[in-house]
């Protein structure tokens, strides 16, 4: 006997489907075509393992940016009695996870791996017909065609690619009595979530926006993301991206960066050159302003190539050859060694003995806490270095999914899965050929990766993943790590072949708290912040910083800094009163009751589990300075579980 809340969702449900009988009836004809009845067995019959396991290949990427959004969905909706389904585009299941009492359910109408779930094989099922009217689909209890499936509530979203082509569909499936509402919602913005992600990971050699009226919206779902060239021609943009912006995709092909945010893509380039670059303030073709925050995944060479192909017509546009010399003799003044240069004796001992292998084909490891200037010291070698004008690829092995790094460090064939670009892609060893590759976080290389990434080091030749052919490559090595490699090594987990290849010249970058040219730093972070010299800290202040520790460096530093700027306003002395609360805690070393205050108000508040676990995440994320490594270090958990929860941070 169903309960009194029982038939209440189940009125809700009704007239929720209610609102599309017209997709319902027209589903149900196409069903008949199909040749099935109401009461026809369903075919069942899942595919053979080895089949299974090429369908999951094939949906590699689709499965690796997917998975993560589905375990947080299935948090929300854990026992329901209901499953959260993956299929590909066709509709076949590629993933599941749910509750064991309904998982026994669902596979007797076989909702498991290998079976197929378009409208042909099952009639009129949210998946299939999500799939064939390529919108989001409820279909519940009796308006599934095949009678074997009426006890089921399923709501279902296609997620898309860049051109509106569906790749696969997110569901959850329920028993139909536990029909929930909002159900729907959270499907949409879990698919939203995946297309996203695999929107950002689908251009490699581009710029990419992340742009919203309102700053604080930017990293969230609502954001808009549009990609361009690396000359400001403009790619795709995800559907909030192309809502914000207000034309048809055909309309936007002809535009670009500079026609439609109104600022050259090489004021963009010198903007990202800067030290900390702040959010950017830009206004559209439409005169809204909106606010971004711009990857820019493209090597020099790339960018000053691609500086003639931005469209002649747009107005204010300086002459390419004036902007490519421009940008580079820019980059070069701001991020050459001696821009680094600020007087502490152990980094100047660093300088001189990277400055004398320049150019010696040495490998460097950088070794050094997060934040202390690891990635920018790189980036520095290079300027300095013959292959200036050649590219400078990073990669940043511990944020990208385990899953994924083969494929962006080797790059693949055409064809080598689905779900990738039909061209293939070229992998970021041969990116930075001619020029240098710059591993970070080397020491979370997955191991079974370290033998192949060495064979190219050492036969100066990569094959990209279904390929047969070898391509030779030539790369200066720059390699970073937090980690005690050595350590690793003791535990197993970092080759030793590897290690002593990578290890040509090591150097250690000090930490902020033990460098004595504290004052010069502040004064050029000052500086870059804010257009000049106009700000200047007071002397309470640099005691405070001298006696900080500092544990995220710069990086901490700077977004201090800049917090201040923005607090002292029209002030130029900046004093105790525009610091941040939670830096004033920490020299109070108040931490702790600090702590548990927030999680007593989150109580009070009636916070579930995952925000309260958000909640301690982004507080030690600000305790880091924001630097993810360290917060998962300090937390005890991976990066890829920091990413998991909070996962606008990719962005
Ligand atoms: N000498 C410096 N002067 C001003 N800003 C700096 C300096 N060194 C680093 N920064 C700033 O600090 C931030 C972190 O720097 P970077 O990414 O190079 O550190 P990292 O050691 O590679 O960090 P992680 O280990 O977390 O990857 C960046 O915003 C960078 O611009």
């Amino acid at each position: 006997m169903p309960s009194a809340t029982d038939l209440n969702s189940s009125t809700v449900a009704s007239a929720w489907a209610d609102n599309m009988p017209l997709i319902i009836e027209t589903s149900h004809q196409r069903s008949q075509r199909y040749g099935l009845r109401p009461e026809s067995p369903a075919d069942y019959g899942p595919l053979a393992r080895s089949e299974l396991s090429l369908l999951i290949e094939r949906n590699r990427l689709l499965h690796a940016h997917a998975v993560p959004a589905m375990e947080t969905l299935y948090q929300q909706i854990v026992n329901t009695h209901n499953m959260v389904i993956l299929t590909d585009s066709t509709g076949v299941i590629v993933h599941t996870l749910g509750d064991d009492d309904f998982l026994e359910k669902a596979n007797r109408v076989a909702l498991q791996p290998g079976v197929a779930w378009s409208e042909a094989s099952k009639g009129t099922n949210a998946i299939g017909t999500a799939i064939a009217e390529k919108s989001p689909t409820l279909v519940h209890a009796d308006q599934h065609y095949l009678s074997a499936n009426h006890f089921l509530t399923c709501s279902a979203a296609p997620i898309t690619d860049h051109l509106g082509n569906v790749v696969g569909v997110l569901d959850v499936s329920g028993d139909q009595r536990s029909f929930h509402k909002h159900t729907m919602a959270l499907v949409r913005m879990s698919a939203l979530m995946i297309e996203n992600q695999l929107f950002a990971a689908t251009f490699e050699d581009a710029i990419t926006l992340h742009f919203h009226t309102r700053p604080e919206f930017i990293g969230t779902l609502m954001e808009g993301i549009a990609s361009f060239s690396p000359g400001g021609r403009f790619l795709a943009a995800n559907r909030n991206g192309l809502f914000q912006l207000g034309l048809p995709f055909t309309a936007l092909q002809s535009h670009t960066f500079s026609s439609l945010f109104g600022l050259p893509v090489s004021a963009l380039y010198d903007h990202y050159r800067t030290a900390a670059p702040g959010l950017l303030n830009l206004c559209m073709h439409n005169g809204v302003r909106v606010y971004g925050r711009a990857q820019l995944r493209l090597a020099n060479g790339a960018l000053r190539q691609s500086l003639t192909d931005e469209h002649p017509s747009v107005a204010n546009t300086p002459q390419p050859a004036a902007i490519s010399s421009q940008a580079a003799a820019h980059n070069r003044r701001l991020s050459g060694l001696r821009y680094l240069r600020t007087g502490d004796p152990q980094l100047e001992l660093v300088l001189d003995k990277v400055t004398r292998v320049l150019g010696r084909d040495i490998p460097i490891m950088i070794m050094g806490e997060t934040g202390t200037g690891k990635e920018l010291l790189a980036q520095a070698i290079h300027n300095d270095s013959p292959r200036a004008m050649s590219p400078f690829v990073a990669v940043n092995c511990a944020s990208i999914p385990e899953t994924l790094i083969e494929s962006e460090l080797f790059g693949y064939e055409d064809g080598a899965f689905t779900g990738a670009r039909k061209k293939g892609a070229v992998g970021k060893i041969l990116q930075a050929n001619g020029g240098t590759l710059f591993l970070d976080e080397i020491g979370d290389m997955p191991f079974s990766l370290q033998a192949r990434l060495l064979r190219v080091l050492q036969e100066r030749m990569v094959t990209p993943l279904g390929s047969d052919k070898s391509i030779p490559v030539n790369v200066e090595l720059i390699c970073a790590t937090n980690h005690n490699l050595r350590e690793r090594m003791a535990r197993g987990q970092f080759r030793e072949d590897l290690y002593y290849r990578l290890n040509g010249l090591v150097v250690k970058l000090p930490p902020l708290r033990e460098r004595t040219d504290l004052e010069t730093v502040v004064k050029k972070i000052l500086a870059t912040e804010s257009d000049g010299g106009r700000y200047q800290v007071s002397a309470e202040i640099l005691t405070l910083f001298r006696q900080h520790r500092w544990p995220g460096n710069f990086r901490q530093l700077t977004n201090l800094l800049r917090t201040a700027i923005v607090m002292a306003g029209d002030e130029t002395d900046i004093g105790l009163r525009h610091m941040p609360d939670d830096f004033l805690d920490d020299i109070t070393h108040d931490q702790p009751q600090q702590q548990e205050a927030n999680t007593e108000r989150l109580l009070a508040h009636g916070a579930n589990l995952e925000e309260m676990e958000q909640s301690v995440i982004l507080k030690s994320l600000e305790a880091h300075g924001g630097n993810v490594s360290a917060t998962a270090r300090a937390l005890g958990v991976s990066r890829n579980t920091i990413y998991r929860k909070l996962p606008h941070l990719k962005h």
